[in-house]
């Protein structure tokens, strides 16, 4: 067994051999300063409610992970099924023996229960990887032991002393062992076990927080006093391996890694049994970010630009999908919402983002990094102007922003048509042509509703029609282009009330465009591609007459405007 020198290079040393990963060697990580990354999404995850994965999906992700750079990958549970088992078995036959240039090849694990059937399956599984390993785990809290083993501390020491050996004598000379239930575990008891285990040959221990309930001082106390009170911990890699009952799986991860653990089981966007497990993309740029303010300059061997990209794939494969404010890989990651940020983050990105999003393999185009609402202000208004063709003056920006601030009152998101609606509406200024005379309805169970209306032309003649439709409203606007007699689509009508109950005052917005033009509603087309729409607003209580002032207020504009 290879034992721990005790000079260690300093922080400043390791900083040349930054991104350089080590040699494996199963019980001992020759720089201090690298800690591994043992991946358990195809295990743990897989434990996710709902996230099976089919051998082949198995295998997708394993090659992945081998991308990403993970040092040891945890592939299944042999036991649990024969699926199960030809998963683990192909990606430790495929991925278990693709070598990298670098000579980097991931360490492919089968994890089995302390029993001989488990254990000889998982190797079986296993075995002809280039460096296979088992975990094996058992129990060691009092209430794990007396309710679901049913055995007796003595007991559980003995088998897993038994276990180790019987996994070494299959050939395996690569083993883990996991007191399941450790952080509610006897620590006298935790220190005997894990040094009997150590004596009869594992390489690496885990300290599994698997029902989430440590505080991550808590956790950091209990991997500082195992580092120091177990007989040969100096002689095994170190492990955390933590759940999210209490949403601490990182922080207890990360202060883990801090006093003193060299491995971290972690999984892609944090899947796993319940609330999950620490997440890989979180912690590997957690430690990236504070290197040498809060990590004495530990780093690990992933390639961060691959993040993104396992992130999505297994979001795809286990049907796990992420919440849009996930951090680092959700939707909303590394886009800014509010004015004071964008304006910020226009000037300077590092404002308000801490790491560059490229760097985990976002890729970001024109227009994306942040999104206009009624929290936006000026400055990423006139920006996203600027990406649509607009060139605005102050005064131009500061029209367009007072009926953008109107709009983004009534929408969740104000869109890029909106925005070009906003400003053929503004930038030229209209006289009205067509006026509201008056109007009256009839509607009710028989016949069709209709609408008589009454308009007023700017040279003083005044015009009447009348007309049925399919509402009251549709009679209404019908009758409003029996006398304006211009072609005209409709292309958006949305009413909202301000004051709940009969009473309460609708507001109605209303956009059109000429009925041959080639609208579109889509962003992404340029701007000679996309004809003019005009918008129209008008609030009252009577949802027709504001349906018919709207209407009226966005013809005006359509025909001032020379196309
Ligand atoms: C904390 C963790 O995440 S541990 C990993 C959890 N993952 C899984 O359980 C996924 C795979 N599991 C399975 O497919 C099934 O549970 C199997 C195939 C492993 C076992 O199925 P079954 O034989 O029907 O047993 P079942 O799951 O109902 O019960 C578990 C048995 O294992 C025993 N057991 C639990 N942990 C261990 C252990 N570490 N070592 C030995 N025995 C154990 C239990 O005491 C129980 O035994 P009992 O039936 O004598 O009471
Ligand atoms: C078996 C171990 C590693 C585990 O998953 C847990 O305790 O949560």
């Amino acid at each position: 067994m290879t034992t721990i020198p005790s000079m260690i290079p300093s922080p400043q040393q390791t900083k040349n051999s930054i991104d350089m990963r080590p040699i494996y060697i199963p019980n001992y990580i020759p720089n201090p300063y690298y800690v591994r990354i043992f991946d358990t999404t195809l295990r743990d995850g897989e434990q996710s409610p709902g996230a099976a994965m089919t051998p082949q999906e198995k295998l997708d992700i394993a090659r992945q992970l081998a991308k990403l750079g993970v040092d040891v990958i945890e592939a299944g549970f042999p036991c649990s099924s024969q699926d199960e088992f030809k998963a683990v078995k192909m990606i430790a036959e495929e991925v278990g023996n693709d070598v990298g240039d670098d000579g980097y090849v991931p360490v492919i694990v089968g994890i089995a229960r302390c029993n001989q059937k488990d254990i000889e399956t998982a190797w079986e599984a296993v075995k002809h990887a280039m460096r296979p390993k088992i975990s094996t785990f058992i129990a060691t809290s009092p209430i794990h032991m007396e309710h679901k083993l049913g055995k007796s501390k003595e007991e559980v020491l003995e088998i897993a002393c038994k276990m180790v050996k019987f996994a070494r004598n299959l050939g395996c000379h690569d083993i883990q062992f996991v007191p399941e239930d450790a952080t509610r575990s006897e620590r006298d008891f935790l220190y005997q076990i894990l040094g009997e285990v150590i004596k009869a040959g594992v390489t690496t221990v885990a300290i599994p927080d698997t029902v989430g309930i440590t505080m991550p001082w808590e956790y950091g106390r209990l991997i500082a006093d195992i580092k120091a009170n177990t007989p040969g911990i100096e002689n095994v890699v170190l492990s955390t391996h933590c759940h999210n009952d209490l949403g601490l799986a990182v922080a207890n991860t990360l202060e883990g890694v801090r006093v003193g653990a060299r491995q971290l089981e972690v999984t892609i966007n944090g899947i796993g049994e319940r609330a999950g497990n620490a997440s890989l993309e979180e912690i590997v740029m957690a430690l990236k970010c504070k290197r040498y303010d809060q990590f004495d300059g530990l780093y690990t061997g992933i390639n961060t630009q691959q993040i993104l990209k396992t992130s999505k794939m297994v979001e795809k494969y286990t049907g796990m999908y992420l919440q849009p404010h996930k951090a680092l890989v959700g939707a909303n990651a590394f886009v800014h919402e509010s004015g004071i940020h964008q304006d910020g983050w226009l000037k300077h990105k590092a404002t308000y983002e801490i790491i560059l999003p490229e760097s985990i393999g976002i890729r970001r185009s024109k227009g994306d990094g942040y999104v206009l609402g009624k929290l936006s202000g000026r400055a990423a208004l006139r920006k996203r102007l600027e990406e649509l063709g607009f060139q605005l003056k102050d005064d131009e920006i500061n029209k367009v922003f007072f009926n953008f601030k109107a709009l983004g009152d009534k929408k969740k998101r104000v869109t890029d048509e909106d925005l070009r609606t906003l400003v053929s509406n503004e930038v030229t200024h209209i006289e009205p042509i067509w006026k509201l005379g008056d109007l009256q309805v009839i509607s009710g169970t028989l016949g069709f509703p209709s609408t008589t209306i009454r308009l007023i032309n700017m040279n003083g003649s005044t015009h009447v029609a009348c007309s049925i439709g399919q509402g009251s409203v549709d009679s209404a606007l019908k009758a409003v282009n029996f006398i304006v007699k211009e072609p005209i689509k409709l292309v958006e009508y949305s009413v909202t009330t301000i004051k709940n109950g009969i009473d309460g005052i609708v507001t109605t917005y209303v956009v059109i465009c000429r009925e041959n033009s080639n609208y579109e509603s889509t962003s992404t087309l340029s701007q000679e591609n996309v004809h003019p729409t005009f918008s129209g607003t008008a609030a009252g209580t009577d949802v027709v007459v504001s349906s018919v002032e709207a209407y009226i207020a966005a013809l005006n504009k359509l025909l001032g405007s020379k196309e």
